[in-house]
């Protein structure tokens, strides 16, 4: 595949590494600077940048007919509106708060235990996700996409950011985001009652099983066109 990288930073550079190792070809690099970037001859674009940059760059791509793989988070008030311009345009596009496979994994263990707790009311749920110091977005999508599975599963109605709102949501699930160093990504749902606690946790140890799953995305969405999701290809 001709590849497009749209954001050559930590994540970029990651992809990078894997795809030319798979025998892909990085045909273009787009940077903060490069406003008038030429998609035409890109088989699949891949946007690892910023939240503030996502939706221009997956319009752009609709509007050149390249096919979208997107791992950028923090933008997903404008999700629908991408997911309708897709369609319009025939385009082809995958979102995924996180690509890698294990995490996929740890998705659907989550959706199981939420199910299996939910008649029981002796349990209080809580997320905690760590990442490095750089990170732009609080809480991760990651830790978003758990909180909404459990919402779907539970009789949780909501989640927010815990120690900046004051609301005290009866409801809600607390998700508390921590910044340390070097951090890639560690997520852990957690289940506490009177007597015990059930944990599932996810630790990535490196930037590898992101990358390696947004490129086997990239693979998959070739000479396909509607929005899709790493459960479809993974075959979860
Ligand atoms: N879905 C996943 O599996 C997954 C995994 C890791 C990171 N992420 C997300 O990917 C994004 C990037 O992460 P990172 O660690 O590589 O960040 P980073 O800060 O290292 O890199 C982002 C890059 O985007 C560039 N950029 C800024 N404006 C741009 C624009 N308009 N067009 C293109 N590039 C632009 C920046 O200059 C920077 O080089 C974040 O939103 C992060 O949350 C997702
Ligand atoms: O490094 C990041 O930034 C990450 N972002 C994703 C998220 O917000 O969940 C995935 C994990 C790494």
């Amino acid at each position: 595949m001709k590849i497009a990288l749209l954001g050559y930073g930590k994540m970029g550079k990651t992809i990078e590494q894997i795809a030319l190792e798979r025998g892909h070809a990085i045909i273009l690099k787009v940077g903060k600077n490069d406003k008038n970037y030429d998609l035409t001859s890109a088989d699949v674009a891949i946007d690892f940048s910023i939240p503030d940059a996502a939706v221009e760059n997956i319009t752009r791509c609709f509007e050149a007919s390249v096919p979208i793989i997107c791992g950028t988070t923090g933008w997903l008030d404008h999700f629908e509106e991408m997911v309708s311009l897709c369609h319009q345009k025939k385009g082809a596009f995958i979102y995924a708060s996180n690509f890698s496979l294990g995490v996929n994994l740890y998705f659907e263990l989550n959706k199981k235990l939420a199910q299996m707790l939910k008649p029981l009311d002796t349990y209080a749920v809580a997320i905690e996700e760590i990442h490095h110091l750089q990170k732009l977005d609080a809480p991760s999508g990651t830790a978003i996409t758990l909180a909404e599975d459990i919402i779907a599963n539970s009789d949780t109605t909501n989640w927010f950011l815990k120690d900046t709102t004051d609301t005290i949501a009866t409801n809600g699930i607390p998700i508390t985001a921590k910044r340390e160093p070097e951090v890639p990504g560690t997520h852990t749902v957690q289940y506490t009652s009177q007597v015990d606690t059930i944990e599932i946790k996810h630790t990535a140890h490196n930037r590898n099983g992101f990358a390696l799953g947004a490129i086997v995305a990239a693979e998959w969405l070739q000479n396909k066109t509607g929005v899709y999701t790493m459960k479809d290809v993974l075959g979860l």
